[in-house]
């Protein structure tokens, strides 16, 4: 549904040229909540400003619904961003009019009629829970309530696409995860496409669907969010999966495992119905290993399980190696952290 082909944006002063993004390409499918995540200075908040041209892009293509934004006149880009609405780390509400003024706001300017705009804001004030604030200004406002203006102006005009520049940066987390859950359920309800900037990983683990990593101006790697959490490829996917998902065993206790004999400590990584098998008994039972949890942690990535169990198996070399067969038959993920 949209398609970014070879995105480049090279910023020029008189001093230097600054490669922001670089020939990046992404495919977004129709209904996506599509995470783009990446470090500070990465090229995030350019690229998404270059998806409607907030910002021009030095070379490459933007192609949504069919229609290429890049070769658009102006009348006709003015027109296409009405179907793609934007929201903002900081909100970015005018002070002076109110929530119901600002929400108007949009449509005023896509110049609809007073009746149609009221009708239009009384419908999306409750979608975002706040039909007791329409006549308060932003200033009387929590940061979560803000932003709940902002997604209801951005949806002001029906878009088929929404894009979130960090949109719950400036939140606490338990208001991050209210504003996470309405975008989710925005996007069920209406199919709406959602591209979600962020640096952090517990937002691309609540809501996306799919995810690219972008590092140093380009995409590092992306793909669905289960296959990039289980199989991270890029150094930097995997710094970000361990913020969310620690698994790093204490010095101390490697040390001390070390000295156990015929030891093995591995890590398995398992995802939705296989969160349930009896892994354990079996290796023990099937296997005749021993197998010591060392750490566990089951979570969700949107509503699938996702697990992690670190083990210490005991066993003589076939003993091992069986366990090993057992483990791969079952479609786990299985690393090996250390041999003893
Ligand atoms: N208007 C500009 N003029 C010159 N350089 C810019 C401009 N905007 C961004 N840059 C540079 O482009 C690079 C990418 O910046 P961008 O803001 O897109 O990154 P980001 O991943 O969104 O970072 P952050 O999370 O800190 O906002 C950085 O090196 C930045 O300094």
């Amino acid at each position: 549904m949209i398609r970014i082909e070879n995105l480049t944006k090279v910023y020029t002063s008189r001093k230097e040229q600054v490669v922001a993004i670089e020939n990046i390409s992404l495919d977004i499918p129709k209904g996506a909540i599509y995470g783009i995540i990446g470090l500070s200075g990465a090229g995030k908040s350019t690229l998404v400003r270059c998806i409607n041209r907030l910002e021009e892009p030095t070379g490459g293509k933007i192609i949504i619904d069919g229609q290429d934004l890049t070769a658009m006149s102006a009348v006709e880009l003015r027109q296409a961003r009405q179907k793609i609405g934007m929201i903002f780390q900081h909100f970015h509400l005018l002070q002076s009019r109110t929530v119901f003024d600002n929400i108007a706001f949009p449509l005023e300017i896509a110049g609809f009629k007073k009746p149609e705009i009221e009708a239009r804001v009384k419908e999306l004030l409750p979608l975002v829970g706040l039909e007791d604030k329409a006549h308060v200004y932003p200033s009387q406002l929590s940061g979560g309530q803000k932003q709940r203006v902002g997604i209801a102006r951005a949806l002001a005009t029906n878009p088929k696409v929404l894009l979130c520049d960090e949109a719950t940066s400036a939140l606490d987390p338990q208001t991050t995860l209210s504003i996470l859950n309405l975008l989710k359920d925005i996007n069920q309800r209406f199919g709406l496409t959602i591209i979600m900037i962020t640096h952090e990983m517990k937002v691309v683990k609540e809501i996306c669907s799919d995810v690219a990593v972008i590092h140093e101006s380009k995409i590092a790697e992306q793909g669905p969010v289960e296959s990039v959490f289980i199989q991270p490829q890029s150094s930097v996917a995997k710094e970000f999966i361990s913020t969310v998902f620690p698994n790093e065993l204490p010095e101390d206790l490697l040390r001390e495992l070390a000295t156990h004999p015929n030891s093995q400590i591995v890590r398995i990584q398992f995802l939705g119905s296989r969160a349930s098998d009896p892994i354990i008994a079996d290796l023990m039972k099937e296997c005749e290993v021993r197998a010591n949890i060392l750490y566990g942690s089951i979570d969700h990535l949107r509503s699938t399980l996702f697990g992690t169990l670190t083990l210490e198996l005991q066993g003589d070399p076939e003993q091992l190696a069986l366990a090993h067969q057992y483990l791969s038959q079952r479609e786990l993920k299985v690393e090996v952290i250390q041999n003893v």
